[in-house]
């Protein structure tokens, strides 16, 4: 685990209102390394839902650098940083954020349709089956996601998440909607895939899920307070 996939440096994000500006994320320095599993803690409001929309490409920094996989992000345009988010990163929301008109598997399949690559239709249905078959959900494609219990749902949301074959998943409460049964499962499969080589950086109020990864990360106001590996900022 040595070749840094994700490096931040000197990181602010600050909001703007007419009324007031918040300082969501200060001067936040952090590696994340290929095949790492970081959990990020916090009380609310400390900054864990901006840290990964950042990390995730879906928002811009105020100040400091972001590299993936080597690319300064302040150098490469829209298109090209849409690409990289596509082709790169994976996301699971607490929400599960799926097509209730579309059966399962083609909700999984989804992503594959906005693909910079297209595949042949084929190649997406095989493609989405194997995710499905992953998350242990083979037998419920061809149903509608109100047919299934939210733990089923979450499941489904990670073989979206998959479909793509991302490098890195970021994933946001996803237990928060679930039972602690069909959390616990969640959990398993996101070490499972981690061990399968997927970097993860899980953001979480649970400390029992936190201590599933390799790595915890504690945020108060904006700033990292625990920074277990050394960071080269
Ligand atoms: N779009 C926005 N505009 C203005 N302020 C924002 C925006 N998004 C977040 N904030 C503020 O930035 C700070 C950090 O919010 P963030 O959602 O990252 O916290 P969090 O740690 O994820 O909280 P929670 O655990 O409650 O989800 C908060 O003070 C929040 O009100």
């Amino acid at each position: 685990m040595t070749t840094a996939q994700i490096r931040l440096r000197h990181v602010s994000k600050v909001f703007e209102t007419q009324t007031m500006e918040t300082h969501a994320l200060r001067d936040i320095s952090l590696t994340i390394y290929q095949g790492d599993y970081v959990a990020i803690t916090g009380p609310s409001g400390c900054g864990k839902s901006t840290l990964l929309s950042v990390l995730g490409l879906l928002d811009s920094v105020t100040s400091g650098d972001y590299e993936l996989d080597g690319v300064n992000l302040a150098q490469v345009s829209l298109d090209q940083m849409a690409q990289m988010r596509n082709l790169k990163l994976g996301f699971i929301f607490q929400s599960f954020n799926l097509i209730d008109e579309l059966s399962v598997l083609d909700n999984v399949i989804l992503p594959l349709r906005y693909a910079a690559k297209p595949l042949s239709k084929d190649e997406m249905y095989q493609q989405a089956k194997a995710c499905l078959n992953k998350v242990g959900l083979s037998h419920r494609e061809d149903h509608k996601p109100n047919q299934l219990s939210g733990g089923q749902q979450q499941r489904v949301a990670i073989a979206r998440a998959l479909v793509t074959n991302p490098e890195v998943l970021l994933v946001d409460e996803p237990t928060g909607n679930l039972d602690s049964k069909s959390g616990n499962q969640v959990m398993q499969l996101l070490g499972e895939l981690n061990q399968q080589g997927t970097t993860i950086c899980l953001v979480t109020h649970d400390y029992r899920y936190a201590d599933m990864a390799k790595r915890k990360l504690q945020m108060l106001d904006g700033a990292i307070l625990t920074h277990p590996v050394e960071e080269t900022a």
